[in-house]
């Protein structure tokens, strides 16, 4: 479970998330929609810890991590797929798969992600560079399971990928969840990925929640209007 309360990020004077309040609960896939700009990735840079908060508080089932560094929020269970998926060209898919983890590799935690994700098997001698946008996406998503997480951040999954692929991503991250009761908080501006994944979805715009539903409340029509403004 993650939580933010009364959340300020600001880069200097420039303050892109002024006050914001949220939680998504173990089991839960939250999706958070918005158009260019909004605040998505420096949210989600906040909640990793790449950039401080002005002020409020960001916890990890029920622990304050406000202040801690990036690497000890994912030795506490965060992980982070960020967007653009910033694999290693050059190492090898089995590589860039056990790049994240602190300590020994299990060898049951790289066949757990070979089960979830088989091309990634196939290809695990191959460059990540040489992989398709699709499948470095896979290999984004297994790199962060392999830190073990209990929450899984994915800012913009489906960036540059095609439509069957986007498919395939929403069914791994509904199994992903379903496996290990993970929850899942994922940014996207394609509204149909977010309706095909999330249990809850919330609009950002100026890096505050303007609206939120739950799946089955949902008025797409209204959300469209809302990203296309
Ligand atoms: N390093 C930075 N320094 C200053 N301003 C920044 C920086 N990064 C982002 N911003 C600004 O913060 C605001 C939010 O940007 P952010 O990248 O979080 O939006 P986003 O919703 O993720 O959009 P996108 O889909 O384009 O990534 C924008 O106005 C952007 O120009």
């Amino acid at each position: 479970m993650i939580a933010v309360k009364n959340l300020e990020v600001a880069y200097g004077q420039s303050l892109v998330i002024p006050e914001m309040n949220f939680s998504a609960s173990k089991g839960e896939i939250l999706g958070i929609v918005g158009r260019n700009g909004m605040g998505k990735s420096t949210l989600f840079r906040s909640l990793i810890g790449m950039i401080p908060c002005r002020s409020g508080e960001i916890s990890l089932d029920g622990k304050n991590i406000t202040k801690a560094p990036s690497h000890k929020r994912v030795s506490k269970g965060i992980a982070f797929v960020p967007q653009g998926r910033m694999i290693f060209p050059y190492l090898s898919v089995y590589e860039n798969l056990i790049s994240g983890v602190q300590g020994r590799v299990r060898r049951e935690d790289v066949e757990e992600v070979y089960t979830l994700f088989p091309v990634l098997q196939e290809m695990r001698n191959r460059k990540g560079g040489n992989l398709s946008g699709g499948q470095q996406q896979q290999l984004a998503i297994g790199r962060a399971l392999m830190t073990k997480p209990s929450v899984l951040l994915l800012d913009e999954p489906t960036e540059g990928i095609q439509p069957s692929i986007i498919k395939d991503i929403s069914r791994s991250l509904r199994e992903i969840r379903d496996l290990k009761d993970l929850t899942i908080v994922v940014s996207e501006q394609v509204l149909s990925f977010v309706l095909d994944t999330c249990d809850r979805i919330m609009v950002i715009d100026k890096g505050k929640i303007v609206r939120e539903d739950d799946r089955e409340d949902v008025d797409a029509e209204k959300i469209k209007a809302m990203l296309a403004v």
